[in-house]
Parts: structure tokens; sequence; C-alpha cells
């Protein structure tokens, strides 16, 4: 267990050096007088541990400061903080596990494993007595798991969602504004340090899947793991999908929702029996939603709860130093509690809720269909529809040589109910195909 004298500075290991290690240390270094000040004692870097010795890096860095054997660099009794920003679920769990055992307090970015396994971890912190802070796992810079652990502490949140991923945001975000191609306006993420080292994580939206367990689990006060996450990532859609957007005033954008479905009540307010939803897909959405104006790789989080009302959080949620922000932000308020014997707020996952299917979410959907362009088409492709409970909202109509396009949006169903109705047109002799199929949010049913 580590000591450390009264007046000592805290020492910190960080693990991994590439985006967002990098500019850690940078800030550590440049920001050291005010990081003292804040914090009531210096911190200083005890060493970085990094996967190759001789690799090129953003920052420089003394050569008996870095360390290949992180593991070592962890168990050392030095060490009073730790900051792991290598990413994946292994060595970082273990390096997280061992920081904790030996008396560390433990900052993170890593959304991967704190979705996957993140109960494992805070029961560790837990019998460790030390922190466990991970704000730049969500959103980057923002500061949303602050508010959602402490500001909201007092209200009942009901829904969040969100524009997390910054790289898919980009993506979308230029094949709408400049037609760029999609492997175009991905290199593009990546080079900008976007992108997870493996970015089928976020195109694939497993990312932003993780990011929306954490959100869930702060915010319903229940344990809500990656695989409980309904998943669909941008790599399906097309410039034909984003033009169908266009056409209707709207703007494609991978979301993460997570719902708070009421229970039945047994009128304690507490809705004990109240369980959650939470998906990740694209989705059509207004462009006069204010989720439309996320461009580029900004992030932005709606939080509906019952006494606040909407609140909207903003910002930049991916690269280097934006990330750092976050990480330096956990880092003061751990080595504080560190030089005041206390810790922050624990994990809070009392409520135990169910997790609803997807076939259970309530969603409005746009179908476009290839049909023949003949009498009583228009009239079967409305039987289908209505023979799954599904009411129609909208209906355009664009003839062509011999077919003709239906763009049809629903009004609000469950998705199992739309699921069956694009299965039914799809069975239809006059449905020659159905070219595109997408969730439209943010607009009344
Ligand atoms: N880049 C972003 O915008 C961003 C934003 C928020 C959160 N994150 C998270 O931060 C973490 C780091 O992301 P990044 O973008 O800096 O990734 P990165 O790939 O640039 O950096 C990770 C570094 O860890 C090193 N590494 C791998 N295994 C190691 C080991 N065993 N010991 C020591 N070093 C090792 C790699 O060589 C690499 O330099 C991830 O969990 C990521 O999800 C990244
Ligand atoms: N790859 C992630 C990094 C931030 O978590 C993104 O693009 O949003
Ligand atoms: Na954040």
């Amino acid at each position: 267990m580590t000591r450390t004298p009264p007046d000592a500075p805290l020492r910190v290991a960080v693990l991994g050096c590439g985006v967002v290690g990098s500019q850690v240390v940078r800030l550590l270094r440049d920001q050291a007088g005010d990081l003292a000040a804040r914090v009531g004692r210096p911190i200083e870097l005890a060493g970085v541990a990094v996967r190759r010795l001789d690799a090129p890096r953003d920052v420089d860095l003394p050569a008996d400061l870095l360390t290949t054997d992180a593991l070592g660099l962890v168990s050392r009794d030095d060490v009073d903080l730790v900051v792991e920003v290598i990413g994946g679920i292994e060595p970082a769990r273990t390096l997280i596990l061992t920081a904790l055992e030996h008396g560390a307090s433990v900052v993170s970015a890593n959304k991967a494993l704190l979705a996957e396994d993140g109960p494992t971890l805070f029961e560790a912190a837990e019998k460790a007595g030390r922190d466990l802070y991970y704000e730049a796992a969500v959103a980057g810079a923002i500061p949303i798991l602050r508010p959602l652990r402490e500001s909201l502490a007092g209200d009942r949140v009901t829904r969040v969602i969100g524009i997390v991923n910054g790289t898919t945001n980009f993506v979308l975000d230029k094949m709408d504004s400049s037609g760029a191609g999609f492997a175009e306006a991905l290199e593009e993420a990546q080079d900008l340090g976007y992108a997870e080292a493996d970015p089928t994580a976020d195109v694939e939206g497993f990312d932003a899947a993780a990011k929306a367990a954490i959100l869930a689990s702060l915010a319903f006060h229940s344990r809500v793991t990656a695989s409980d996450v309904h998943r669909e990532g941008i790599t399906e859609v097309t410039a034909a999908d984003i033009a169908s957007a266009r056409e209707m005033g709207c703007v494609v954008k991978l979301l993460a929702i997570c719902e708070l479905r009421p229970g039945s009540g047994d009128g304690d307010g507490d809705d004990e029996d109240a369980a959650v939803a939470v998906r990740v897909h694209p989705a059509m959405i207004p462009r006069t939603h204010p989720l439309a104006s996320v461009r580029e790789a900004y992030n932005a989080v709606f939080v509906e709860s019952e006494a606040a009302g909407q609140l909207m959080f903003y910002g930049p949620g991916a690269g280097g130093p934006p990330t750092a922000s976050a990480v330096l932000g956990d880092l003061v308020g751990v080595a504080r509690n560190r030089v005041t014997g206390t810790r922050g707020a624990g994990e809070s996952a009392y409520a135990d809720r169910a997790v609803l299917p997807m076939g259970e979410a309530r969603t409005r959907y746009h179908v476009a269909i290839d049909v023949d362009d003949r009498a009583g088409v228009l009239a079967t492709v409305a039987t289908a529809f209505s023979e799954h409970g599904v009411s129609i909202q909208t209906v355009r109509q664009e003839g062509r040589d011999d077919d003709a396009q239906l763009v049809v949006v629903s009004h609000g169903a469950t998705d199992a109910q739309l699921a069956a109705t694009v299965e039914h047109l799809r069975g239809l002799d006059v449905v020659r195909e159905v070219t595109s199929v997408m969730r439209v949010e943010g607009v009344e049913e």
C-alpha cells in the first residue's frame, strides 16, 4: 500500500503514450504550477509505460521515465495515481486492478473496458478505498459523467440522447456537407486522432454502444453493459440514404438513446419496476433539431429529467488535447481526495432494472421502396403497414420509366412492428426492392 508523506508530491504513472497519453503528459508538465496549487501538492510524473521505447511520439520524455513494464510501474510503492490510456480490455483491466490493489487512485479513458466489466473495477476500487474516475470515457472533453453522478443525483433522469462518437459524426457530416465518400472521410478522422486503434469500433457502433452503457448505468442507477445495448453502425448508410434524408429536411446521425420506461408504479414514487432501453443506431433527424447542428467530431448529449427538464451538453468529443482535458480534470479530483483523505462517489447501481429488448423500443421509420408503377400498388403497400398496426404519416411517390419509388414515413410504433412491416414489404410481388430503411428520431409521434 502506498505511503505518501503529508507534503510530498503525488506521483503519477501514465500507461500509454499515444494520442491521449502524450497530451496528458504535456499538460502535466505545462500546467504543473497551477495543478499543484489546485490540488494542494505537486503532481510529479513517476513513469510512462509504452509499448516500444523507440517509437516516435508527440511529446519529449527523458529515457529514464519510460518503461515497457506497465505492470511493474503500477506495482511500485511510490505511485499514488495511475492514468490508464492504453485502451482495450487486456492488459488494461489487469493494470487497473493491480494499481488499485497497490493503493493507487485511477483515472481511465477506457469506455470499452468500463462498459464490458465496469462492476469488477468499481468493486476493486471500493475494496481498496480508492477512486476510479473516467470522465474522458464518454464524449471526450464534455463534462457529462460528473453532472449525471453528482449534479443530477437528486433528480430522476428519464432519457439521455446523444451523439457520442466523434469519428462517425465526422464521417456522416462530411458525406452530407461535401459529398465525400465513406472511406475518404474515415481516413481524415483517423489522421486527426479521433478514431479508435481499430476504427471498426467506431463505424460499427461499438464505441458509441459502450458509451451508451456507461451513460445509462449512471443515469438510471442500474448496471447496463455493452451487451445490453442494441447496436447498429454506419457502414450500411449510403449516399442515397443521406440524399433521401436531405429531401425530407433531415440529416443522418449516429444516435445513442437511453430511456427509462415507467413500470406499473406502486404509488411511492420509486417506480421500482421501471425498465431501461438502450440503443445505438443511425437515424434521420430534422435539420431544425439541435442535434443536427453538431458538426465534425463534436459531440452533444441531451439529458431529460423530471425536475430539471431538458439539459444539453456540447463540445469536442474526441482528439488528444480535449480528451486529456477531461483526464486532467479527473486527475485533479482524485489527487485532491488523496490530499484530504476522502473518496468521491462510487458506483450507484442500487436499482437493478430490467433491460428491454429492441423490439419494444418505440421508433418511427423512413422506408424507401422501389415498386411497379401500376394501379393498386399504393393500396397494397399501405395495407402492409396497417396489418402490423403501423400508422403512416407521409407517402411520397416519384415516377420513373416502368417503376416508381415510394418513400413512406411512419408514425411511432414498436421496432418489432416496424421490422415485421419491412419483412412483409420485401415479400410483396409489387415490391422490387426496399432500398432504404432508417429510423426517424427527434419528431413528435
Ligand atoms: N483518441 C480519442 O479521441 C479518445 C477520446 C476519448 C477516449 N479515448 C480512449 O483513450 C484511450 C487511448 O486512446 P488513444 O487514442 O490515445 O489510443 P492510441 O492508440 O493513440 O494510444 C494507446 C497507446 O498505448 C500503447 N500501448 C498499448 N499496449 C500497451 C502496453 N501494454 N503498455 C504500454 N503502452 C501500451 C500503444 O502503443 C499506444 O501508443 C482508449 O481507451 C480510447 O478509447 C480516446
Ligand atoms: N473514437 C472515439 C474517441 C472518443 O471517445 C470517437 O471517435 O468518438
Ligand atoms: Na466526458
